[in-house]
């Protein structure tokens, strides 16, 4: 790269303040955001001046084709932008939370990127039955489902998963011991050796378990790890996007005797009384009326 010439490169790591992003050759920068620092993130291109060999200032962000928020129980950030799908891994053991699966769907789907639901470790077969339900569910939902084992048959979740990750950026996402590493270290031979580059090229020590990491995959693929975080950020959702995310929802919307029934206390409703006669799962509606009423709460900032 040439001194003082405007490229484009990718943010592939934010922490704190800094941020460091990776040319097309696979040179890695530390970039300065001068100004507003906090608004590039993982999954960014952007438009760098080179200031030293290690150095670039960034210009200017493109324009995002998607972003995706993160939330922790203080605030809601960005977590990755520009993702073409979210692939979620889960797994009978430990126990999957459901409500983090639909959380994430909905992040999605109101992001308006496509879904993938990984489950993994089908070879413990005895849990069958119990998942079986939830997989139907999760099919009605309109998600897409692929079950892989990535440890008893490594080769055949590789030769799965690869046609349904190349050419594309996925963000990869999972509850803590799923096999989301396995999953990663599978598709990206050197995504351990990559991850150590990583935290000596950003000096993190030991924080690297919390950032996420973009791995190139192929010419026109990557992978985004995200080890650390818990749930998606829906803080920014309106009743409507809430409404719209909950298909069982929105198809009874017209048997409702209000027409702008927010399904919470008004009086004979359809959604309540499928909850009622079961024919909406009421972990589901719990999710939606806790989301629901979240958004008709005064923001206090
Ligand atoms: N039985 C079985 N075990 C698996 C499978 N895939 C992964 N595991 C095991 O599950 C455990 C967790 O796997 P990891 O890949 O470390 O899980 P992770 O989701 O990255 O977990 P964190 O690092 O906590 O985020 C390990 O002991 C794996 O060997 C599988 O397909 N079947
Ligand atoms: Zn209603």
């Amino acid at each position: 790269m040439s001194n003082n010439k405007d490229f484009v490169a990718r943010v592939i790591a934010t922490h704190g303040k800094h941020s460091f992003v990776e040319d097309k050759t696979g040179k890695i920068f530390e970039a300065i955001r001068r100004g507003k620092k906090k608004d590039v993130v993982v999954g960014d291109l952007v438009k760098c001046k080179q200031s030293s060999d290690e150095q670039v200032a960034i210009e200017s962000v493109e324009e995002r084709k998607s972003l995706l928020y993160r939330s922790d129980e203080f605030r809601t950030k960005p977590l990755a932008a520009n993702i073409d799908q979210v692939a979620l891994v889960f797994a009978t053991r430990p126990t999957y939370n459901p409500r983090f699966i639909w959380k994430a769907i909905l992040a999605a789907e109101t992001a308006n990127i496509p879904m993938l639901i990984i489950r993994n470790k089908s070879d413990i077969t005895e849990d069958d039955n119990q998942v079986r339900p939830f997989i139907d569910q999760l099919k009605e939902l309109g998600c897409s489902i692929i079950e892989v084992s990535a440890t008893a048959y490594p080769k055949e979740t590789e030769e799965k998963l690869f046609p349904l990750f190349e050419h594309r950026i996925t963000l990869l996402i999972g509850q803590s011991g799923m096999g989301k590493s396995t999953i990663l270290n599978l598709l990206v031979k050197d995504a351990e050796q990559k991850t150590q580059e990583y935290s000596k090229a950003l000096n993190l020590g030991k924080q690297t378990t919390t950032s996420t990491r973009w791995f190139q995959f192929g010419n026109d693929g990557a992978i985004v790890d995200s080890p650390g975080f818990q749930e998606f950020g829906l803080a920014h959702l309106t009743l409507n996007d809430i409404m719209r995310g909950f298909p069982e929802i929105k198809e009874r919307v017209e048997y409702c005797r209000f027409t702008n029934c927010r399904h919470l206390e008004e009086p004979q409703c359809a959604v309540k009384a499928a909850v009622e006669n079961h024919d909406i799962d009421p972990e589901r509606y719990a999710l939606y009326k806790e989301l629901a009423e979240e958004t008709l709460k005064p923001k206090n900032y």
